[in-house]
């Protein structure tokens, strides 16, 4: 009989409205869980206050972003609000290569790139879980986003218009956390997190 094998890495993509809880989420998972580590990812945005390069993300310039562009160093990028982001290809390919499991926050079109990238690498798709973030209504983005204190009410506002069109996309996802408690929502993680690692298409690689 052939047993299965025992570390099988996942790829968990978290997306959903800014203030839905997706950073909060992965930083829990990686605090908790032995073996996940966080995607970094680049962005040309500038660091809130108490936001540390390498950290919370890798902060690009215009100039330095181009040339990850031009260079094919990404796994996806996208425009974000009124910035850009990215994910490194090199840093997805060698935590899994370690067997690291891998937690990140990236927006719907981010999601939609990474599917599209899985769809023509065996490795990617068989560890890839996507998971939307949905929040009850918009007034609870526009509560959260007050209470993070770090966004002006015109950005608050811009992300809720964003969030408007982002809800829409939660079909597209294999999991849906409609957000409730802070724990609620990472029960719900941890449910999924502890089934996908389960699922019989990830044995016997
Ligand atoms: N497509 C894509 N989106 C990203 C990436 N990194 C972060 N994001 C998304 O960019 C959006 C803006 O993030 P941020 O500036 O931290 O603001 P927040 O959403 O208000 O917390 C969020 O939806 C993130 O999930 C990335 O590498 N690619
Ligand atoms: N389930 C929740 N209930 C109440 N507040 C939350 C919850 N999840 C996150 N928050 C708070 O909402 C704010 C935005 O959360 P954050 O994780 O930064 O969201 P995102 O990464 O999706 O933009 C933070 O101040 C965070 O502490």
């Amino acid at each position: 009989m052939i047993s299965p094998k025992e570390d099988v890495s996942l790829l968990v993509v978290l997306a959903g409205p800014a203030g839905s809880g997706k950073t909060t989420l992965c930083e829990r998972m990686v605090d908790t869980e032995s073996n996940v580590e966080r995607v970094v990812t680049c962005t040309t945005r500038q660091p809130r206050e108490g936001e540390k390069d390498g950290v919370d993300y890798h902060f690009l310039s215009d100039e330095q972003f181009d040339r990850a562009i031009d260079t094919g160093a990404f796994l996806e990028w996208a425009k974000v609000h009124t910035n850009r982001y990215g994910v490194l290809k090199r840093v997805i390919q060698e935590k899994l290569d370690q067997k690291i499991d891998i937690v990140m926050n990236v927006d719907v079109q981010g999601v939609a790139n990474i599917k599209a990238a899985a769809a023509e690498d065996e490795m990617l798709s068989k560890r890839l879980v996507t998971i939307f973030i949905l929040p009850p209504d918009l007034e609870v983005v526009r509560e959260r986003l007050r209470g993070r204190g770090k966004d002006d009410e015109a950005e608050i506002e811009r992300r809720v218009q964003t969030a408007i069109k982002e809800v829409e996309l939660w079909p597209d996802f294999d999991y849906v956390i409609v957000t409730k408690s802070k724990d609620e929502d990472y029960a719900a993680l941890q449910n999924i997190w502890r089934a996908e690692k389960l699922r019989s298409l990830r044995l016997g690689e």
